[in-house]
This record gives structure tokens, C-alpha cells and sequence, in this order.
């Protein structure tokens, strides 16, 4: 099957690939990858690489046997392994490569997250390979994305990619785990990802991977949403590479949206992590949906403790759907005090006139299949 043309991909090299013997990294599959993405580069195809594999590689020089490993362990042989990573890629080519180490705590804040866009741009744009993976060295719980790939889903996004590879050890995405089910049947096309789509993925037999195949499904629905075709190929056959170069579909292809959503909107409603509800009244909750302002009136309560500029769910109170998230101009604190009110009682009661927009409209997206 012929797959579409794509300008600008994510290709994403998962850690089976990088270290496939345990013991460290290895060249054995990172050829064939490196190949088609030098191949791509002379096409005038532009690329950046997602990679995994630090805390693979770093398991040469932090011995380790037991399962699963602790994580200060763990970020210890990411730290360690991080540059033996870089060094493996960067000996294939003959461009530069820039290192960007990122958690999703750079991602959610909007100033952070269009400082890394402008810098990936500006990598593209001087002819250098990005090579992106998590800060695992220092990424805490609260601030990582805790796995490659919905992280590579998150740079498809931030770079305006029209494709994202997914390289792992298998051959796409099949009715079941290939290696617990030996009949299992592969599917070459994915139109729509549906929760009975989510059902097939199984998680990983690999010590040192992260996500099995449910992350490279969420990885399609964020990336796929926002109209970049994702292709799910097994890396480790030389031949996978050779049919993407012919334009052929070697894995599974999801399909991308034909209507993608636009950069802030996506990044409003798969990055950003809400901190908190807004609960309204279902009159308040139809206008939001159809395109208005959230303001104080129809507010009807305020859970959780949220700062001003921290994302919150819009809830409707009668029915209680999620109807949808936005970034708050007011603290839960605040907004407890002026919930219901009108501006004009609002700035007679506490002498000031407060921000008439609780959420602009611009900074919310609608949740509607939630
Ligand atoms: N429905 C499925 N189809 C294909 N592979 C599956 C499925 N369910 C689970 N898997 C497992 O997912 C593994 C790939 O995920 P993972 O080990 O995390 O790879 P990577 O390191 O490339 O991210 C496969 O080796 C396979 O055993
Ligand atoms: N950031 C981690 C890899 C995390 C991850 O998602 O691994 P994998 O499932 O092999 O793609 C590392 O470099 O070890």
C-alpha cells in the first residue's frame, strides 16, 4: 500500500533497538535507521529523532540485576548512558546533531514550551539533526511525560511534522501481543483509534522499555489528532526501511485527522495537565461549547487548589460531562469569592474591576468525546 508524502517527521528509536543485547549500545539496527534518515535529508526531507535508550546504555556502567529496577538507579543510568547514546547516532552522520533533553514540566508552560519550538526550528532550519529524549536524570513524577512515545507524539506536534515513525521490535500493531498470541494478525491500517483499538495493546516483556504497545497507541491518538500520520515499523528489519524509502507502508498506519486541530488547541487539551474544576450551569456549559468566554456567572463551584494560568476542566454540574479545559485567569481561591457574581457587583464589593474573562476563548478547547 502506498503511504502518504510527508516534509517534515519524528522518527522515534525505541530502547530495544538502541541496546538490543543488554549490553549497552550497539550499531546493530541504528545502521539501517541512520540510512533512511540520511536518505531522507538528500530528498530535502527534514527529520528529527526521538530517541531512547540512556537508561539501556547506562546499564554497562551501573551493574544492576534485579527487576524492576529502582529509579534513582535508573536515572542514575540514564545520566550515564545519555552520551554513549548521542555518540552511537552521531557517528553515523555527517551532520551535526544537537542533544534536547526535555520533561513534560518544559512542555505544559506555554513560554517554555515556544522557547523548545523556536530552538527546534532553528536546529531544522540550520540542517542539524534534533535528537530528543526525556530529562530522565532529574524528571520527577509530577514532571515527566514517562514515556518516548507519547513524548516523540508531543515533538511531531511542537514542529509541525506530518509524519511520526515509531520504531520499535515488532512489526506494527497486531490483534494481540504477538509474543503471548503467535497467530496474531497484523493491521495494516488503522482509520480510527477507539477504545477497541486500546484493547489490543499489551505492555512490554522488556526490562528497560517503558510503554509496550498502549503508549504507541496514545502517541497515534495525540499525533493523528493533530493530522500527522503515524506509522508503527519494525525497526529492527533493514527491509522496513527500504519500503518507507518507496513509499510503502512496511507497519500500521494510523491515519491522520482530516480536520487537526490547531497548535494551541492541541497542546491545550494533550499537554496541559488540569489542575483543578470549574463547575457550571448547563446554560453557561452550551455557550462555552459553542464558542463564548467562560465568565463568573455561570460558575456554580470551584474544586481543587489551582493558581492563576494553571489549566482546569470546565464541568457541567447538572449533567456532569467534562465539557472543557482552559488555561484559569484566576486562582481557586479568588474564583471561590466571585463565583456567580456579576463583574459590576464583583468591583463594587472588592473596589477593583477584576478581569472580565475567567477563561478567554481563545485558551480553551472542547472536550466533547470525553
Ligand atoms: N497488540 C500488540 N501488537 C504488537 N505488539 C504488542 C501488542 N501488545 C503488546 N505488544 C508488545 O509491545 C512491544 C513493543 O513495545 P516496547 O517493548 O515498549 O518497545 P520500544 O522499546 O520500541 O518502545 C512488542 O515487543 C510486543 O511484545
Ligand atoms: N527516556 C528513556 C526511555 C523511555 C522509553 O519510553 O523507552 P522505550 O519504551 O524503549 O521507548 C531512556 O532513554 O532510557
Amino acid at each position: 500500500m502506498n503511504m502518504p508524502s510527508w516534509q517534515r517527521a519524528v522518527v522515534k528509536v525505541g530502547s530495544a533497538l538502541i541496546a538490543p543485547d543488554n549490553t549497552g549500545t550497539s550499531s546493530k539496527y541504528l545502521l539501517a535507521i541512520a540510512r533512511f534518515i540520511i536518505e531522507c535529508r538528500e530528498r530535502g526531507q527534514e527529520v528529527v529523532l526521538v530517541s531512547s535508550g540512556s537508561a539501556a546504555a547506562g546499564r554497562t556502567h551501573i551493574a544492576y540485576d534485579g527487576h524492576p529496577i529502582p529509579v534513582p538507579i535508573k536515572k542514575a543510568m540514564a545520566a550515564v548512558g545519555q552520551p554513549d547514546m548521542m555518540a552511537n547516532w552521531s557517528r553515523f552522520f555527517d551532520f551535526p546533531c544537537a542533544q534536547i533533553l526535555i520533561t513534560h514540566g518544559d512542555l505544559r508552560d506555554r513560554a517554555r514550551y515556544v522557547s523548545v519550538r523556536n530552538t527546534m526550528h532553528t536546529l531544522l532550519e540550520h540542517d542539524v539533526l534534533p535528537v530528543v529524549n526525556e530529562n530522565d536524570a532529574l524528571a520527577t513524577d509530577e514532571m515527566k511525560v514517562g514515556d518516548n512515545d507519547n513524548l516523540a507524539a508531543m515533538i511531531a506536534t511542537l514542529v509541525d511534522a506530518d509524519a511520526l515513525f515509531i520504531c520499535s521490535d515488532i512489526d506494527g500493531l497486531f490483534d494481540a501481543d504477538p509474543r503471548v498470541k503467535p497467530d496474531a494478525k497484523k493491521m495494516p491500517i488503522v482509520e480510527e483509534i477507539t477504545e477497541d483499538i486500546f484493547a489490543l495493546a499489551g505492555g512490554t516483556t522488556n526490562k528497560i522499555a517503558t510503554g509496550g504497545m498502549r503508549t504507541k497507541i496514545e502517541a497515534a491518538e495525540k499525533a493523528t489528532s493533530h493530522g500527522i500520520d503515524t506509522y508503527i515499523v519494525n525497526g529492527s528489519k533493514g527491509e522496513t526501511f527500504e519500503l518507507l524509502l518507496q513509499g510503502q507502508n512496511p507497519g500500521t498506519l494510523f491515519k491522520r485527522q482530516q480536520d487537526p486541530m490547531s497548535n494551541k488547541k492541541h497542546w491545550l487539551r494533550h499537554t496541559l495537565v488540569s489542575q483543578g474544576e470549574v463547575v457550571v450551569d448547563s446554560e453557561t456549559a452550551d455557550a462555552v461549547v459553542a464558542g463564548d468566554a467562560l465568565t463568573t456567572t455561570g460558575i456554580v463551584d470551584v474544586q481543587g487548589d489551582f493558581n492563576r494560568g494553571d489549566a482546569v476542566v470546565i464541568r457541567n454540574g447538572e449533567n456532569t460531562e467534562a465539557v472543557a479545559k482552559g488555561i484559569c485567569q484566576y486562582s481557586s481561591h479568588e474564583l471561590l469569592h466571585i463565583k456567580g457574581q456579576e463583574v459590576s457587583s464583583i468591583a463594587e464589593q472588592y473596589g477593583y474591576s477584576p478581569i472580565t474573562e475567567v477563561i478567554e476563548s481563545n485558551d480553551l478547547t472542547i472536550l466533547e468525546d470525553e
